[in-house]
């Protein structure tokens, strides 16, 4: 009982500031912070963290970010025989500059996480197809996450696709033939519907359940293999969309949190509900499971930093 995430591994690197800085404006910063990002990477640390027995696919830089990222896998017991570092490119990684306010500038540099190509995955294919479940998003050259889904459908892996960022290249759209389960927030729900149905419709109520349901159904009808879609609602739980209409429901939270950082929640929710899934639980309990591992995420600074192990979650 295995699972095998690809894609990308980031350096973040947080800068925060009162105001930000004009064009050719030198200032002084008040705190820096460095912390391991990336949602494969965060995603994987999430399940193993959990417990389970966890492979990632993805490429480091040749530099101090990437040996230290190398550690962090190995730390967490996670298989680190499928990471390659690139000679003279650096490891993927963003800065992210944020005011008093709160508001952000983001710069995100690919590095080595767009040296991963389709050849790394035919190198990794045995590990992929005897996993039980592969985990995928859109952070890496969209033509590896395509052959990823396909390698795995060629045996009994299932497969999850995180659809983030969006993306509206066809490419995306074959992708959904070999998914098992789609993982959306609202706003990737309604960007898959458009560019599925070359839809300009103008409702686009992201807070309207009814209408997001009536989407997610389309979608799921129109992608025979799609099993199950799930829209994270952030604060409002989940929404849990299958082939039977009937079994549809909306995963309201149990308890409410005292809200500190949802930064990475997602990776957080995503990584438990594969760790859940892989333990054999059922589709509805796992999410809720998950759905308490994201939500301690939330009640602490950080992204990899606030996610619960095992020991935590009682
Ligand atoms: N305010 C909150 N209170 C409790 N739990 C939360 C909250 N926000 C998020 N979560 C938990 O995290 C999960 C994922 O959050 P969200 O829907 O914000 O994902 P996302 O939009 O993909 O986020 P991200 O920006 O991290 O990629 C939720 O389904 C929920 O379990």
């Amino acid at each position: 009982m295995s699972i095998t995430v690809v894609g990308a591994s980031n350096w973040d690197m947080f800068t925060y500031v009162d105001t930000m800085p004009r064009v050719g404006e030198t200032i002084k910063g008040n705190d820096f912070k460095v912390s391991f990002g990336g949602k494969a990477a965060n995603q994987v640390v999430q399940a193993a963290l959990l417990g389970s027995k966890c492979t990632i696919i993805t490429k480091l830089g040749d530099d101090v970010s990437g040996v230290n990222t190398l550690k962090n896998f190995k730390d967490k017991n996670i298989n680190c025989d499928y990471i390659s570092i690139v000679k003279d490119v650096p490891s993927g990684c963003a800065t992210i500059i944020v005011d008093k306010k709160g508001d952000n500038n983001i710069i995100i540099v690919g590095g080595a996480n767009d040296k991963l190509s389709v050849e790394d995955i035919e190198n990794a294919k045995s590990q992929i197809q005897n996993s039980s479940l592969l985990l995928c998003q859109l952070e890496v050259s969209l033509d590896v996450t395509l052959k990823a889904l396909q390698v795995a459908k060629e045996s009994k892996c299932k497969t999850i696709l995180n659809l983030t960022p969006i993306n509206d290249k066809p490419i995306v759209l074959e992708m959904l033939t070999f998914t098992d389960i789609l993982i959306v927030n609202e706003i990737e729900l309604y960007g898959i519907y458009k560019s599925t149905f070359n839809s300009s419709d103008a409702k686009e109520d992201e807070s309207d359940i009814n209408e997001l349901i009536k989407r997610g159904e389309q979608l799921i009808s129109k992608y025979n293999k799609i099993e199950n879609i799930i829209v994270t609602l952030g604060g409002k739980g989940q929404l849990l969309l299958c082939k039977e209409p009937k079994d549809n429901c909306h995963i309201e939270l149990k308890e409410k949190v005292k809200v500190v950082d949802t930064t990475g929640a997602g990776d957080s929710f995503i990584g438990s509900l594969a760790h859940y899934l892989t333990k054999g639980s059922p589709m509805k309990q796992s999410i809720e499971l998950a759905s308490k591992v994201a939500s301690i995420s939330v009640t602490r600074h950080g992204t990899q930093s606030s996610y619960p192990s095992l020991s935590e979650i009682n």
